[in-house]
């Protein structure tokens, strides 16, 4: 297969669409959360920004709010510590307003043979995604929900949640929590006009992920390779951005306890199919249909009577 380059996908939605909207970002001082947010507030949203390291979240505020100064705030948060999440959502309410949303966005990931894994190494992966979500998510509920607010939360997953994954392990256990997580709360809080959703994006390569998960040469593997999407490429910030913002805005109040996978079909072109089959040529499919003919005319023979 030949690697597709990714096209311009200008925004289908109008500089306005969240408006109004304040948003708060996990893991946003680096890589996917980043990104996100300067796409986020070019549509009109206020964005909180949230992760371990104070200067890399200014330099993401900065970037994120170039072209509406003032509309991105930070602060250090652990979101592993429910008493951080606690007093930092706290913290929000009290000297911004209430949240509209939260994006999950927080990742740890590492690739290693499980049977390497130390109980802190497993606790290190899975306290981040698992815990990290929840007690992020239950922070802002619990305030919407005393307030009568409605609200959304958005997770960003992987499609892991549906296949699992070899070396990863752990992070595939917290995402398939966090799915879980997602249908379970939005079938109990849609009364209280909370929705809850997940994305789980393919490969969309970010600086940390990649030294994460693809070290060396050797570690290369189909999970971050162009040559086994069906799409024949990566996804970009831009194509994950418009689906956030498409959930995270009023234009889908019905859509609650989906993740919507967004992989250019990788996780659908396993082995076990014959996606592969998209390398072959018009000659090789010419030959293919001689010799499939040959042996049906060869078995059709066969049962002719009379
Ligand atoms: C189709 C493609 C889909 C891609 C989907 C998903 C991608 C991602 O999520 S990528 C996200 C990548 N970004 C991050 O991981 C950011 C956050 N990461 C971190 O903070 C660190 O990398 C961390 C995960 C290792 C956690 O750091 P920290 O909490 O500071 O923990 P320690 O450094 O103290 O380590 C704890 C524990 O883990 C052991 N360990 C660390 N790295 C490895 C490794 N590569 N292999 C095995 N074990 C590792 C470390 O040794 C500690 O255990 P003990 O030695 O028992 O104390
Ligand atoms: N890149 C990809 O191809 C894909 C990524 N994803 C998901 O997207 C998300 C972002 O990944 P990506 O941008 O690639 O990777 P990054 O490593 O750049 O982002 C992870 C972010 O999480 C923050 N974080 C980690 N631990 C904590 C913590 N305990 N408390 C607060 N923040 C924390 C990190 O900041 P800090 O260390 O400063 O705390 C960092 O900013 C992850 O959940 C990942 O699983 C899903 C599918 C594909």
């Amino acid at each position: 297969m030949t690697a597709q380059s990714a096209p311009q996908a200008p925004s289908p939605f109008a500089s306005h669409a969240l408006a109004g909207k304040r948003v708060l970002v996990t893991g946003g001082g680096s890589g996917l959360g980043r990104a996100l947010a300067g796409h986020l507030v070019a549509h009109g949203a206020d964005v909180h920004l949230w992760g371990r390291r104070e200067g890399m979240l200014r330099e993401a505020a900065q970037e994120a709010a170039a072209g509406r100064p003032g509309s991105v705030h930070v602060a250090t948060v652990d979101i592993r510590r429910s008493d951080q999440v606690d007093e930092a959502m706290g913290a929000i309410w009290a000297e911004h307003g209430p949240l509209t949303s939260v994006f999950n966005n927080a990742g740890a990931n590492f690739i290693a043979r499980t049977e390497d894994l130390s109980p802190r190494a497993f606790e290190a992966v899975t306290s981040t995604i698992m815990d990290g979500s929840y007690f992020t998510s239950t922070a802002a509920a619990r305030r919407w929900i005393a307030d009568g607010l409605p609200g959304s939360i958005l997770s960003n997953l992987t499609t892991w949640v549906w296949t699992g994954s070899a070396f990863v392990v752990p992070a595939a256990m917290a995402k398939a929590a966090v799915h879980a997580m997602t249908m379970s709360l939005a079938a109990e809080w849609a009364r209280h006009r909370i929705r809850v959703n997940a994305v789980a994006p393919g490969p969309i390569p970010t600086d940390y992920a990649w030294a994460m998960l693809n070290p060396t040469d050797k570690s290369s593997s189909g999970a971050t390779q162009t040559d086994r999407i069906p799409a024949g490429r990566t996804g970009t910030v831009a194509e994950l951005a418009h689906l956030v913002i498409f959930l995270l805005s009023d234009a889908c109040a019905y859509l609650t306890g989906q993740t919507i996978a967004m992989d250019g079909g990788q996780m659908l072109a396993g082995p076990g199919t014959f996606a592969e089959l998209a390398k072959l040529t018009d000659a090789d499919w010419a030959e293919i249909r001689a010799q499939s003919k040959a042996a049906s005319a060869v078995s059709a023979a066969q049962r002719a009577v009379g």
